[in-house]
């Protein structure tokens, strides 16, 4: 790796930052082709990076990934990445998520290069948020200069500014909160919580996200261990099917699906910008509450819903505005939005025509959540709260979403598929954010059901029984009843 040797990002604590990414060990996967490159980051990695004093990151295009940062560091957007950062920056490293192809851009052309320069600047790690390239990007790994700095030498410098002791531990930069009066760039108030917890630690100490999920109690694998199951040798398709590469349930498939899905559409378009234009978030929350305290009934969660794995089309003249409204006038508390196209015939159109037509009810976009960047984009489309399924989503990935939903004022509702659950997700989640007030049981009886205060109980599904449990209840969720 000529651009940013390995073991110099090691000793600056970017290497942890990546790693404990999820993403390749740059000094074990190198292609020969892309050594900079890192592919795979997780967004907390990012928000926990372990930089030594003095030293500021500056994140281009974090805002559009749904990242948040570390206290001391700046977003700036990828339309913008060329604006002067803060002058009071004594280094600047750039982490860059971009496409493959911009990436490719700024190694290869002499415009991209210097697009990457700022003053102060001192480095650049460019990180992919998509797929690998399959090509060389020759420019990049040839050495990329910044006003005149190689990108080799900036290490050492960081290292002076930030003059770390032996086994002096490396602490989250904190920095004033701060903004561009255009908005064009934040600092990130983000204190230093996550960078403490077990879970980050384990993510940095390379245990991979399986062995990870499943110590958590997480039988959905992320994706195929060992690659899709179709193979094309020339015209010819080959399935070779085996445990790795084929999905256990119908919950792992569509969130194998969904995983590839996300990683095509994002970044859609600058989310930042529309999640400013969207409409006011509507109390979630208060709205089940006030339901529940005028009926002395659990309030209602009712669910606009074309189709489902499990029960096929349900309806066939589907219109959802016209559901919507019957649903309100209905005396449902809130709604919840499918819009999973694949599996349940959803769709986001379907959740921005709600909301536009005047329905007052708040609304959960009931999505298939795995990537920060789906919390930004429902509430770009007008949604009030987001569903976060613990059977999917580690510990750490909870807390870190459910941090953002009370970054745009959103609610989260987590759905616990055991009782035992409410310790391993809600309860430390809700001490430390006040987003996830509602849990949300499905598949298990709860007569014994120990409720965390703060966190609502709202049942999940109407098919099962309610099993002693309903003087505890505040709201159902009914999909088809
Ligand atoms: O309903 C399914 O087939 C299904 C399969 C895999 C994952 C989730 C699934 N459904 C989740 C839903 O959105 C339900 O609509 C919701 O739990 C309400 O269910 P119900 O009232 O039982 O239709």
């Amino acid at each position: 790796l000529k651009v940013v040797a390995p073991q110099h990002l090691k000793r600056c604590g970017l290497t942890r930052l990546l790693r404990g990414a999820g993403a390749v060990n740059l000094a074990e996967k190198r292609t020969g082709m892309f050594p900079h490159l890192v592919h795979g980051i997780r967004p907390y990695a990012i928000a926990t990076c372990p930089l030594l004093p003095g030293v500021r990151l500056t994140v281009v295009g974090a805002q559009e990934h749904g990242l948040l940062l570390p206290a001391g560091c700046c977003s700036i957007p990828s339309h913008r990445a060329t604006a002067p950062p803060q002058k009071q920056h004594p280094v600047l490293v750039l982490v860059s998520f971009v496409a493959p192809r911009q990436s490719r851009w700024w190694a290869e052309d002499a415009r991209g290069a210097n697009s990457l320069r700022r003053p102060g600047m001192e480095g650049a790690a460019v990180a992919t948020g998509g797929a690998l390239p399959r090509e060389p990007v020759p420019g990049l790994v040839s050495g990329l200069r910044c006003r005149g700095v190689r990108l080799r030498d900036f290490v050492p410098r960081i290292l002076s500014a930030g003059a770390r002791k032996p086994g002096q531990k490396l602490g989250v930069v904190r920095a004033q909160q701060f903004e561009f009066k255009d908005k064009s760039a934040i600092y990130s108030p983000f204190g230093d919580s996550l960078a403490n917890s077990n879970e980050v630690r384990q993510w940095e100490s390379g245990h991979s996200f399986h062995d990870i999920a499943a110590s958590q109690g997480i039988k959905i694998r992320r994706r195929p261990l060992t690659g899709p199951p179709h193979h094309y040798v020339g015209p010819f398709e080959f399935r070779l099917e085996n445990e790795g590469n084929t999905p256990r349930n119908i919950l792992e498939e569509i969130i194998w699906y969904k995983d590839n899905e996300v990683q095509q559409r994002k970044p859609l378009a600058l989310l930042k910008g529309n999640v400013a234009d969207a409409p006011p978030v509507r109390d979630f929350i208060g709205a089940l509450r006030t339901s529940y305290d005028r009926t002395g009934m659990p309030a209602l969660i009712a669910e606009v819903k074309k189709a489902s794995p499990s029960r096929g089309v349900l309806r066939e003249d589907f219109h959802p505005v016209h559901i919507a409204n019957a649903y309100e006038a209905g005396g449902a508390a809130c709604l919840s939005v499918l819009t999973d196209e694949k599996f349940f015939q959803g769709s986001f159109e379907n959740l921005e025509a709600i909301r536009n037509s005047g329905v007052k009810c708040p609304l959960l976009c009931k999505e298939f959540i795995i990537e920060a960047w789906q919390i930004y984009y429902a509430r770009c489309k007008g949604a009030d709260a987001i569903l976060l399924i613990a059977a999917v989503l580690p510990n750490l990935d909870i807390k870190y979403m459910t941090k953002i939903c009370k970054m745009l004022g959103m609610a989260a509702l987590v759905e616990l598929k055991f009782r035992l659950w409410f310790w391993r997700t809600g309860y430390t989640a809700s001490k430390s954010t006040r987003a996830m007030r509602a849990a949300c049981m499905s598949g298990t009886p709860f007569s014994s059901v120990r409720m965390p205060s703060g966190i609502w109980l709202v049942y999940h599904g109407a098919k099962r029984t309610l099993n002693g449990a309903s003087y505890l209840l505040r709201g159902c969720l009914f999909g088809s009843g």
